[in-house]
């Protein structure tokens, strides 16, 4: 807590797309977004009422026309940082299985990238120790 009282903390949940090779799905934020130019993984905040699965399978349609089954959803890590404004709590998930091909709905840029290479693209402070741990663990 600060002058300005505690921060709000903020529930987002994401997924890592792994396709056949190995490859993760990253995306970058767009202009207008707060940490426009970044690259995520694909997810969003959890609104009320609903558990992380089922806003990772929303966003997961919204923002890419994806479906993935909630039950091909693993829990993998999560993360829980502090940024100035506000902390984020994030359970993340890896999916290897869904239907449709990525579509970039929100003309966010879209990436396959190798694990060992999740390090060459400028990422969130809360994503650093994800990225790490997909290097490490997958
Ligand atoms: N989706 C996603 N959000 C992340 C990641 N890392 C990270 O710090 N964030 C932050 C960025 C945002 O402050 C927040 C997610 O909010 P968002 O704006 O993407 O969520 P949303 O799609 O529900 O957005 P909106 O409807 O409010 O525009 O979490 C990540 O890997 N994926």
């Amino acid at each position: 807590m600060d002058a300005r009282g505690p921060k709000p903390v903020l529930y987002v949940a994401a997924c890592a797309l792994l396709d056949a090779d190995g490859r993760i799905l990253i995306a970058r934020r767009p202009e207008g977004k707060p940490m426009a130019g970044l690259w995520e993984f694909p997810g969003g905040k959890i609104e009320p009422g609903e558990t992380p699965e089922q806003a990772v399978v929303r966003e997961l349609r919204e923002e890419l026309s994806v479906e993935p089954c909630e039950r091909c959803l693993h829990p993998f890590a999560f993360v829980s940082h502090a940024y100035p404004d506000f902390h984020i709590v994030m359970p993340f998930f890896l999916c290897r299985t869904w239907d449709g091909f990525p579509q970039p709905n929100e003309g966010q840029e879209l990436a396959w990238v190798r694990k060992e290479k999740l390090r060459e693209y400028r990422m969130p402070a809360a994503d650093l120790p994800l990225a790490a741990e997909l290097r490490d663990r997958l």
